[in-house]
């Protein structure tokens, strides 16, 4: 038997997909149970130089033809469009379809997952949460029988990549982020990697399936680390933590103020130094998975960059392809609970405060008396002094966003605070 594979885009992702596919020929169809023959690689440019891996014959610019042609549908473009368009196409014609297109689940998975369910075929994206780490399979498939309740972690390589290479060799954002790109790590626009839309997308996909819930981007509480500057690195440092892009899904219980609910947000926090995921270098993520049954899973690997991609593109590709053979399919979209995504606000978590201040005495009385007006308290202060002013730094104990908020406003009208420097969530400790 042969599975006819197209795939859409020929990118960093695509040609080692196009590699695997090709070098590992023998072992894919033993492990599938039939022959996978790569039909048609869709291109912008036939005219662009490619890595000799991709036989030119194959390249095609009529990806539409291609998906008509195609058992298995690999998107590998990216965007929204038309890679939505395509994916559909590919489903109404009753195609299996892998994709890594985290973009376009986040924005939009329930209409690929109801056009894949009316049309009984498969949709698989190991690929687009966390790179090569099994991580979809397991919260979709392996935890079905738990109760997920928070997943945290590192989901972004560009951003981690950029923070380690900030706090290891001191290299600014912007270099940091050019050999992120030349790496393969980064996005088309990495704009989408340093303000967050990734890892936000890659949030709203896990929590989706973590809570039985639909949760799309917009949803997603999403702040970048454009504003993480060499200083807030140093200072981290200094006091012990790392700074780390977290992604958090949580379910949260009713209050008096809100229901039952899941928050899921994105921002640079402070973890402390000794916490496994501080020791997440360059491009890898971590992820921990934290369930009733379960208790604590964690999850590391390459999170981003072609080969390691690819092999979660080529597990689904095999999977998709031994349904082909033996019957069976992979789970439908879950989200019976339908739980109400909650504000940012319904998730009280610790915050490092860094502000310049006069060195004179009471000082440290006067900030700490606003902290406790907006019902923050405060865990640690610490100093440190400069000619006639001084660096304070203040972590609290868990303090809902709004009351951090009016609280940063106040110390802002302060004649004794000179400025606010950072304002840092701390998360692990
Ligand atoms: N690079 C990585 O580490 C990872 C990437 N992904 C995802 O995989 C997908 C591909 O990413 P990369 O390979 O890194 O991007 P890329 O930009 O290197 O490759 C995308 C390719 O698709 C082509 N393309 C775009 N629109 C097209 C169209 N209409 N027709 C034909 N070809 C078209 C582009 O010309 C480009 O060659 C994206 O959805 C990305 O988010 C997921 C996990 C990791
Ligand atoms: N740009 C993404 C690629 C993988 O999803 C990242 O840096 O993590
Ligand atoms: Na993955």
């Amino acid at each position: 038997m042969t599975v006819r594979v197209g795939v859409l885009g020929c990118g960093v992702v695509g040609t080692e997909v196009i590699r695997l596919l090709t070098t590992q020929a023998a072992d894919l169809e033993a492990r599938a149970g039939a022959r996978l023959e790569l039909v048609g690689v869709a291109v912008r440019s036939l005219e662009t130089p490619r890595d000799p891996v991709v036989d030119r014959a194959l390249l095609t610019t009529d990806a539409e033809a291609l998906v008509d042609r195609a058992d298995v549908v690999v998107e590998l473009m990216g965007g929204l469009e038309p890679a939505r368009s395509l994916l559909l196409r590919a489903i109404e014609r009753g195609a299996a379809v892998v994709t890594a297109n985290k973009a376009l689940l986040g924005a939009d998975g329930p209409t690929l997952y109801a056009a894949a369910d009316a049309a009984g075929v498969d949709l698989y994206f190991e690929a687009a949460v966390a790179g090569a780490i099994p991580l979809v399979r397991p919260v979709r498939e392996s935890l079905a029988g738990d109760a997920v309740t928070r997943v945290l972690g590192i989901v972004n390589g560009t951003t981690n990549y950029v923070l380690d290479q900030m706090a290891t060799t001191g290299a600014d954002l912007d270099v940091a982020v050019k050999q992120a790109q030349e790496l393969g790590y980064a996005e088309a626009d990495p704009t989408a990697d340093v303000a967050g839309f990734d890892a936000a997308a890659k949030a709203a996909i896990l929590a989706s399936l973590a809570f039985h819930t639909r949760v799309s981007v917009d949803q997603v509480h999403r702040e970048g680390i454009g504003a993480v500057t060499a200083e807030d690195v140093a200072w981290a440092a200094e006091t012990g933590y790392v700074i780390k892009l977290l992604a958090v899904a949580e379910r949260v219980a009713a209050t008096a103020d809100h229901p039952q609910g899941v928050v899921v947000r994105v921002h640079p926090a402070l973890v402390p130094s000794g916490h496994p995921l501080a020791g997440v270098r360059q491009a890898f993520n971590a992820v921990f998975v934290e369930a009733d049954a379960a208790g604590e899973l964690m999850f590391y690997g390459r999170g981003a960059g072609g080969r390691p991609t690819a092999s979660a593109v080529l597990g689904d590709v095999v999977t998709v392809a031994r349904h082909r053979v033996r019957g069976g399919r992979g789970p439908i979209e879950s989200r019976y609970a339908d739980l109400p995504v909650l504000d940012v606000g319904a998730a009280p978590t610790r915050y490092q405060v860094r502000m310049r201040v006069a060195d004179r005495p009471g000082v440290l009385a006067t900030v700490a008396a606003v902290f406790a007006e907006h019902g923050v308290s405060i865990e640690a202060v610490r100093q440190a002094d400069g000619d006639d002013t001084a660096d304070l730094l203040v972590v609290t104990h868990l303090a809902p966003e709004s009351a951090l908020a009016g609280t940063v406003e106040a110390l802002g009208h302060l004649d004794a605070v000179h400025g606010v420097l950072s304002v840092l969530r701390v998360e692990g400790a």
